[in-house]
C-alpha cells in the first residue's frame, strides 16, 4: 500500500460521489424516454452536473443537520465558531496556510481566542474541527476521558507512509503492544546512557572550540542535532552514524575558504535531511485536512526521503535480526521476564526479544528516533538561545553547575537531581518553546467536554471531529501563568508562583503530554539535556547570539518587532513540522572558560 500514491484511492472514493448522481439521472432519463418523453443529451448533461452539486451539498446538509439534532439532544453546545467570509470558509484555510508559511506560531488563533473563548470550532470546507488551549479540556482528552479519544484513522492515514504503525501512530492493541515492548527500556535510569552522552558531548564541545578558533559563528541547532542523532543511533541500535565527524556549516556571511568546498552531503547528513523532509511532508498533510491526498495524485511526497531513511535503517535491522537468530540458534528465545533490560542492551536488542517482524521493528525504531532525537535537539537549541538572551540566567546556571559538579568532573544522577535551577531552566524553555506545540485527538463517540466559562453548558463534540490542542498557546496564557507569561523567568518554577499557578492546576504545563500516552522518554530526555548542559557550561562561560551569521531570508520579519510578547522580542524564528525548530538555525559565538575557573 505504501507504494500507491495516496491521491489514487482518494480519487476513486470521490468518483463514487460522481457516479451515483450520474447513474440515477441516466436511469430517470431512460424511464422517461420509455414513457415517450425523450430528454435531449445536452439537458441530461446539464441536469447531471447540477445533480452532482446537489448530491454533494445534500450529503453535507444531512451530516450537519444530523449533528445539529445530536447537539440539541445532548444538552451541550458546539464551541463558539470562528467564521470565515468565503464559501466553505476557504479564506480561513488560505489564512492558516499563509500563517504556517510566513507567520508566528499561534498567529490568528491567539487573537480570536482572546475574543470568543479558549475553545473554538471551525467549519472549513464544511468539515468541523475544534481547537483548544483550555487545560480542563486537554485534561479530559488526554487523561480522564482517554478511552474515548484516539489518534484515529484520519491522522494515521497521513502519517502512515512515514510512521507506519509505530507507537506514535497506533491505537488500541497495536499501541499497547508498542508501548509495552518499549517501556521497560526507559523504566529506569541506566548508567550506560551517561557514558554514551559523555563521549558524544566531548566531541561536540571540541567541535565548538575548533570553530571558535576560526573566529566564525557556529550553528548550534545543527551541531546539537548531530549530537542527538549520534547519541540516539548509538543507544537505539548500538551503531553510531558519526554525523559529528562531518564538516559543520559556515555562516551565510562567512568568507572562510572552507565554506563552499563541500559539494555532496555525507551519508549521515543525507539521512538527517531526508528524515526532516519526511516529517515536513506528513505535517503539511495534516494542515490540509481531508483534501491532502488530492495534492499527491501522482506520487507519495514522502516516498523519496523515506527511501533514503530506509536505506540507512534496513541494513541495521537486518543485522540485528540475524544476530538474534544466530545467538539463539535460529529460535527467538524470550527471557523469562521480558521487562528485564541488560545494562549494555540497545533498544533494538531489546525489541528483537519481542518480535522478529521487520515492519514492526522498523516502525518502532523510526518512531522512537523521531520521538527522541528532534525533541531534545530542539529543546536544547531554544534553551541555549534563551541563555544567550538572558545573561543573568546563564550566570546563575553556571554558578550552580560549578558549585555542585565543579569545572571538570562528570555529573552523576545525584548531581543532576540536586541542580534545581538547571531543572527550572529546562522547564521554562519547555514552557515557552514546547517541542510538540500542536497535537490532535479524535473522539470515538459523540462527547461532552467541560466548558470552563459556563460549566452548566458543556461543549458537544461530534464523534471523529479533530480536537486540536496547543500547549504552545496554553503555556503562554496570562490567566494561567500570570501577567509575565511570555517572559523567560526560570524562577517561576521555584518561587511562590509555582504554588500560585502550577501546583493547583498541573495540566497547564504539558510539554510531555499527559495520561496513558505520556512521553516514555521524559526522564531520559531530562538526563540527556541536563548532562549536556553541565558539560557545555563547564567548558564555556559566555554565549552570544550572532544575528548576522544567519541567512537573512530566515530571520524573523522586521515588522514583528512592533508586537508585544515573544513575537516582538525573539531574534530567532520558531517553526514546526512534527516538532519545533529554529528556522535557519541558531548562530552563536561561544566563549571558552578560563582553565583555572571555579566558583
Ligand atoms: C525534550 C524532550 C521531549 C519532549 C518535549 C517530548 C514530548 C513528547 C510528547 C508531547 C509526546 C506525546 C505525543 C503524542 O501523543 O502525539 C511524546 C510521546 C512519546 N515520547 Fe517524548 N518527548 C521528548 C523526548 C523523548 C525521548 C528522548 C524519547 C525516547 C528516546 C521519547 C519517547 C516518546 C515516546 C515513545 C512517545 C509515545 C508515547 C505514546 O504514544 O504512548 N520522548 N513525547
Amino acid at each position: 500500500m505504501r507504494s500507491i500514491p495516496p491521491g489514487i484511492p482518494a480519487l476513486l472514493r470521490g468518483l463514487v460521489n460522481l457516479v451515483i448522481p450520474i447513474v440515477v439521472i441516466l436511469g430517470i432519463a431512460r424511464i422517461l424516454s420509455r414513457w415517450g418523453y425523450a430528454v435531449p443529451t445536452s439537458a441530461i448533461i446539464i441536469i447531471q452536473s447540477i445533480g452532482i452539486i446537489v448530491f454533494a451539498a445534500g450529503q453535507v446538509w444531512f451530516r450537519l443537520w444530523h449533528i445539529g439534532k445530536r447537539v440539541a439532544r445532548s444538552g451541550g453546545v458546539m464551541p463558539p465558531r470562528w467564521k470565515g467570509q468565503r464559501i466553505g470558509d476557504a479564506d480561513l484555510l488560505l489564512e492558516f496556510m499563509e500563517i504556517w508559511k510566513n507567520g508566528y506560531l499561534g498567529d490568528g488563533f491567539t487573537d480570536v481566542m482572546s475574543k470568543i473563548g479558549h475553545t473554538i470550532s471551525l467549519r472549513i470546507l464544511w468539515d468541523d474541527s475544534v481547537v483548544t488551549t483550555d487545560a480542563n479540556i486537554i485534561k479530559s482528552v488526554l487523561a480522564t476521558d482517554f478511552n474515548n479519544f484516539v489518534k484515529g484513522e484520519q491522522f494515521q492515514a497521513f502519517m502512515y507512509s512515514v510512521l507506519g504503525t509505530g507507537v506514535f501512530n497506533s491505537d488500541g492493541d497495536m499501541w499497547k503492544f508498542h508501548r509495552s515492548m518499549t517501556r521497560p527500556f526507559f523504566s529506569r535510569d541506566r548508567i550506560g546512557h551517561f557514558d554514551l552522552f559523555d563521549r558524544h558531548a566531548e566531541v561536540t564541545i571540541n567541535k565548538i572550540k575548533e570553530r571558535m578558533k576560526t573566529g566564525e559563528a557556529i550553528d548550534f541547532q545543527d551541531l546539537i542535532s548531530r549530537f542527538t542523532l549520534d547519541s540516539a543511533t548509538e543507544f537505539l541500535f548500538g551503531s553510531c552514524v558519526h554525523s559529528l565527524e562531518s564538516d559543520l556549516p559556515y555562516p551565510s556571511s562567512s568568507s572562510s575558504p572552507f565554506k563552499s568546498t563541500k559539494k555532496e552531503l555525507s551519508r549521515p547528513e543525507a539521512f538527517a535531511k531526508a528524515f526532516q523532509e519526511s516529517q515536513e511532508v506528513i505535517s503539511s498533510r495534516g494542515r490540509t485536512g481531508w483534501a491532502w491526498p488530492f495534492f499527491e495524485i501522482f506520487s507519495d511526497k514522502s516516498a523519496k526521503p523515506m527511501r533514503i531513511v530506509d536505506d540507512f535503517l534496513d541494513p541495521i535491522l537486518k543485522d540485528a535480526l540475524e544476530k538474534a537468530k544466530r545467538d539463539q540458534d535460529g529460535r527467538l528465545i524470550k527471557k523469562d521476564n521480558p521487562d528485564e533490560v541488560d545494562e549494555d542492551e540497545t533498544l533494538l536488542d531489546h525489541l528483537v526479544r519481542f518480535t522478529t517482524d521487520p515492519v514492526v521493528l522498523h516502525d518502532e525504531i523510526l518512531n522512537i528516533m523521531i520521538a527522541g532525537r528532534d525533541t531534545t535537539a530542539g529543546t536544547l537549541t531554544f534553551l541555549v538561545y534563551l541563555l544567550s538572551q538572558y545573561p543573568q540566567a546563564l550566570l546563575k546556571l553556571r554558578q550552580e553547575i560549578l558549585s555542585v559538579v565543579g569545572p571538570t568532573r562528570r555529573p552523576t544522577y545525584d548531581d543532576i537531581r540536586e541542580m534545581k535551577f538547571l531543572r527550572a531552566v529546562i522547564n521554562e524553555t519547555l514552557r515557552l518553546f514546547p517541542s510538540v506545540p500542536f497535537n490532535v485527538r479524535y473522539p470515538v463517540q459523540d462527547v461532552l467536554l467541560p466548558n470552563t466559562s459556563d460549566p452548566s453548558t458543556p461543549f458537544f463534540i461530534p464523534k471523529m471531529t479533530p480536537v486540536a490542542y496547543s500547549v504552545w498557546m496554553m503555556h503562554r496564557r496570562t490567566d494561567y501563568w500570570g501577567p509575565d507569561a511570555e517572559e523567560f523567568d526560570p524562577d517561576r518554577f521555584l518561587d511562590e508562583r509555582l504554588h500560585k499557578y502550577l501546583t493547583p492546576n498541573p495540566f497547564i504545563f504539558l510539554p510531555f503530554n499527559a495520561g496513558p500516552r505520556i512521553c516514555l522518554g521524559q526522564q531520559f530526555a531530562y538526563n540527556e539535556m541536563s548532562f549536556f548542559m553541565v558539560r557545555l557550561l563547564q567548558n564555556f562561560s559566555n554565549i552570544t547570539f550572532d544575528p548576522l551569521a544567519q541567512d537573512p531570508s530566515t530571520r524573523p520579519p522586521a515588522a514583528w518587532s512592533k508586537f508585544p510578547g515573544r513575537k516582538g522580542k525573539d531574534k530567532i524564528y520558531p517553526k514546526a513540522h512534527l516538532t519545533l525548530y529554529a528556522h535557519g538555525g541558531l548562530w552563536l559565538n561561544i566563549e571558552e572558560a578560563e582553565a583555572s575557573e571555579s566558583v
